[in-house]
């Protein structure tokens, strides 16, 4: 059977959407991940844009070992060295070049003629190639491009060293039809072909990024770009859970296979969600949390005479499994840390101690404790700051009548190990929080977006907080959970800041925003 190989772009195309902000040890965490659900490149982001993307990739690069780790650079020299020094200690060092061929981009962006654009183009791949053993090489908003055009500078970077061949939709403008053919006609007209690897990048402005991916599979493309949840510029690109399921629910049609585990969906998908902080919308095919849902009493009906007269997924192949042994507060440790094993964390002794205090501390609040609980306290765990000094809420307390100011008092620890209490008022309740710790943080802190969620089901659900800050003019993100929505909201907050401070933290001991 053909083999497609999985291009994942979540840490560089995915992080580029609106108001992410990874910090390294979550874009560590994620490429664990991705490596065990079997993608067969990880882009581990944008080395010469900044010391954060640099030191990621260079770690990814050093710790991947079952997938090839890439980085994305300009068509210049300075960004190909830069990424050399990232990648040079991969399995298989890749490096990822792109260059604007569309009339719009060259004219407006670039400012650059079209043989000046084949000239750079030449130069950046022949010079990495002599780096790297593999370059991709992308066409950036190639859809766009005259295809006479492509042809020729796709023809001229396959014979400069280019061992990938991108082409990639990066308005999300084609339609299905148009990107098949374009792909078709690549084939067809370009000579070398056969010697590299064509690929797909397809984004979703128009909804048709599935459609769009399928479509050049169909046409001869063997790699296809995407990304986990389909995060990414604007509306995104397209999430390769879903090509993973279209392509083995609908085998009869594509007859083509990946290495994806298909078991390792939901995790992978869950932990994108909870390190992002973008939600998945409930009716995400594939992963959103009704996806297996069936509601209605006629198709209730039919699953418990036949499941298939509903079901074409069955939630087991994402790994959505149902709960196996409950978990509550009279569950002891061996439960604990088998739970753990199963879900797919490997906690060193210590970490699994404080996750199972964190646990106790739970269950002793809330009757039945879920998978959505215990993924979110693993994780926690997985990815705690390790030195860094940091902001730990103990206590939050607010005073609220509808006839009066509400007030909010905050008790934490702060970075410099001191206790410290503060209060203020503020229009509501969670503004009184916010102003509280604006005071007990003391900079320049914006709150840009701020949403509440529920994590679990039933009346004693976790509450999930999400909160974009803007710290000292940049922005990022804190997401924390309680059964409280006010304790969610707080430790948000501060989870914001932390996150903050540990992207600040080079070996000095930062205390302060
Ligand atoms: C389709 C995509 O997703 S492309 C990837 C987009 N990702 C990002 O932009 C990552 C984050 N970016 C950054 O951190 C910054 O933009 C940097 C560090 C990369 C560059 O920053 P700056 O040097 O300040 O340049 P700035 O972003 O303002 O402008 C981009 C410059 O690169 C040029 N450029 C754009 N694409 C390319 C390319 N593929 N090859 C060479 N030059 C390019 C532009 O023409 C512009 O050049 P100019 O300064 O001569 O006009
Ligand atoms: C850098 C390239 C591949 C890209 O993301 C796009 O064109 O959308
Ligand atoms: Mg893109």
């Amino acid at each position: 059977m053909r083999k497609i190989d999985i291009f994942d772009t979540t840490l560089r195309d995915g992080e580029q959407a609106a108001g992410i902000n990874l910090n390294t040890a979550e874009k560590i965490e994620i490429a664990r991940q991705l490596e065990k659900f079997g993608v067969t490149i990880i882009e581990a982001g944008f080395p010469a844009s900044s010391p954060g993307d640099f030191d990621a990739v260079q770690r990814i690069a050093n710790m991947v070992k079952n997938s090839t780790v890439t980085g994305l650079a300009r068509a210049m020299k300075s960004d190909i060295d830069r990424s050399w020094d990232a990648l040079r200690g991969a399995e298989q060092p890749h490096l990822h070049i792109f260059l604007a061929t569309s009339p719009i981009h060259m004219e407006h962006k670039l400012m650059k003629t079209p043989d000046q654009v084949v000239d750079i183009a030449v130069e950046a791949v022949k010079y990495a190639s002599k780096l790297f053993p593999l370059v991709q090489w992308s066409a950036e908003d190639a859809f766009r491009s005259d295809k006479e055009f492509l042809v020729r500078i796709i023809n001229q970077v396959i014979r400069a060293g280019a061992t990938t061949i991108n082409v990639p939709d990066t308005v999300g403008y084609a339609t299905p039809a148009e990107y098949g053919a374009l792909f078709k006609y690549l084939k067809e007209n370009v000579t070398g072909i056969e010697k590299v690897k064509l690929s797909a990048h397809c984004h979703d402005d128009l909804g048709m990024a599935t459609a769009n991916t399928i479509a050049a599979i169909e046409n001869g493309a063997d790699q296809i770009e995407g990304t986990i949840n389909g995060l990414g510029e604007r509306a995104g690109n397209v999430a390769i859970e879903e090509i993973a399921v279209v392509l083995h629910i609908r085998k009869d049609i594509y007859g083509v296979q990946t290495d994806l585990k298909l078991n390792e969906i939901k995790r992978t998908s869950q932990l994108v969600s909870q390190l992002t902080g973008v939600v998945i919308q409930p009716n995400k095919a594939i992963v959103g949390k009704n996806a297996f849902a069936h509601e209605s009493g006629i198709h209730q009906d039919g699953m418990l005479k036949n499941r298939e007269t509903y079901e074409i997924i069955t939630p087991e192949l994402i790994g959505a499994t149902v709960e196996p042994l409950a978990l509550g507060k009279h569950s002891g440790r061996h439960a604990f840390s088998d739970r753990a094993i199963t879900m797919g964390f490997d906690l060193s002794a210590d970490k699994l101690n404080e996750a199972f205090v964190e646990f106790k501390k739970l269950a002793d609040r809330k009757k039945e404790i879920t998978e959505e609980d215990l993924f979110i306290l693993f994780t926690d765990q997985q990815i705690r700051y390790k030195d860094t000094p940091i902001y730990k809420l103990t206590n939050v307390q607010v005073q609220y009548g509808t006839a009066n100011t509400p007030t909010a008092t905050v008790s934490a620890i702060v970075p410099t190990g001191e206790s410290v209490t503060v209060d203020a008022t503020g229009s509501g309740s969670v503004e009184a929080i916010f102003n509280t710790l604006e005071n007990l943080v003391k900079g320049k802190v914006h709150i840009l977006d701020y949403r509440v969620s529920s994590v679990s089901k039933g009346r004693d659900a976790l509450a999930e907080a999400v909160v974009n800050l803007s710290i000292n003019g940049q922005a990022i993100t804190g997401r924390d959970t309680a059964q409280d929505v006010l304790e969610a909201s707080a430790k948000a907050y501060l989870n914001a800041v932390n996150r903050h401070l540990v992207n600040d933290y080079v070996g000095n001991k930062v205390t302060s925003i």
